[in-house]
């Protein structure tokens, strides 16, 4: 028995190292190589005058729309595709957000999935401006529904009528108890059926009051849905005033396609080809009554409260 004793020491310290490499390795390392890429980014910011904005959306208030729009601009580089950089570790994010300031002066990054996990982009470099795009969340729950049917996230039998119903009593329930209800705003993938956030979402004051927590308000420019779908040029010129970029995209650029009934743009280089996808045949599924009304019911305290916040009124009520 005591002869085996040197060689379980040699395998516990063996483990020991093994365990200790690693640390270093990873953790540590990754830590430091972490901090030598967010120096080198401030260095970019600071000296050579590079800014970057990130849009957090809102989900199918025209987020598509508005980086189709702004990303025309010569000034500002919209990364493409989405970085999912709220959902993706800290090194790859970077690396595009590096290279992409190489190219302009301004860096465009959109991820609505931002909105959900608000706290994940402390990790990076610190973004100059945060703009928000709202829109009626009414609205956007029965454009989130088609969304969800159109991907399959929902089996083909499903009705906007019974998930807007299992929805609401969850929220209610769930909003009786405080912890409760922070937990689920925190985690909305984990802790309730993903198809909640089709309700959930529109609670905007839940993740507007994180923001206006954590950034200067100057420095947050909140846009309306509404106004972009009817009215893009005015959108798009508080949007460049907001960067501090010449106002390149005008009112007189937007023409409305007739097929779709949605602005496009018109650009000298491509003169009638419109930037956005086509508008999906979606005519089977409807909203019924009942459920607009609940909805407009259970927003309506949180659309005040967010009123209070940015001290902006919205049409929603
Ligand atoms: N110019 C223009 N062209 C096309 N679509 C426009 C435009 N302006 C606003 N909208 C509205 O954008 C809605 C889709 O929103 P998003 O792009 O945020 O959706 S997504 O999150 O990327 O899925 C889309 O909603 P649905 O019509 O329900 O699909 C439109 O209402």
């Amino acid at each position: 028995m005591l002869k085996r004793v040197p060689a379980v020491v040699t395998i516990l310290l063996t483990v020991v190292f093994c365990a200790v490499f690693y640390y270093f390795n990873n953790e540590v390392c990754f830590s430091h190589r972490k901090i030598a890429n967010v120096a080198q980014s401030t260095r970019i910011f600071k000296e050579e005058n590079k800014k970057y904005a990130f849009f957090i959306g809102v989900k199918k208030c025209g987020t598509t729309a508005l980086k189709t729009f702004i990303g025309l601009h010569s000034e500002i580089h919209p990364i493409y595709p989405d970085p999912h950089a709220c959902d993706t570790p800290f090194e790859p994010f970077n690396k595009r957000l590096m290279e992409a300031l190489t190219k302009k002066k301004y860096v465009f990054v959109a991820d609505n999935r931002c909105m959900l996990n608000n706290e994940a982009f402390e990790r990076y470099q610190r973004p100059s401006k945060i703009i928000v795009l709202l829109c009626d969340p009414v609205r956007r729950a029965f454009s989130d529904f088609k969304h969800f049917m159109k991907k399959g996230y929902l089996p083909p039998n499903s009705s906007f009528t019974n998930v807007v119903q299992d929805a609401l009593n969850f929220l209610k329930n769930t909003s009786k108890d405080a912890k409760m209800w922070e937990n689920y705003m925190k985690n909305i993938r984990q802790v309730a059926p993903f198809e909640y956030s089709i309700v959930s979402t529109g609670i905007y004051v839940m993740f507007m009051q994180e923001f206006y927590d954590r950034y200067d308000q100057q420095d947050i420019l909140i846009l309306s849905g509404e106004e972009l779908r009817n009215d893009p040029g005015s959108s798009l010129e508080k949007l460049q005033t907001f960067l501090d970029v010449k106002q390149a995209i005008t009112n007189e650029m937007f023409f409305k396609n007739r097929q779709t009934g949605f602005y496009c743009i018109r650009l000298q280089q491509y003169p009638e080809v419109c930037k956005l996808p086509r508008k999906t045949n979606e005519s089977t599924l409807s909203a019924d009554k009942e459920s607009i009304n609940n909805l407009k019911k259970f927003y309506k305290k949180y659309n005040k409260q967010l009123f209070n916040l940015t001290r902006r009124e919205f049409k929603w009520l």
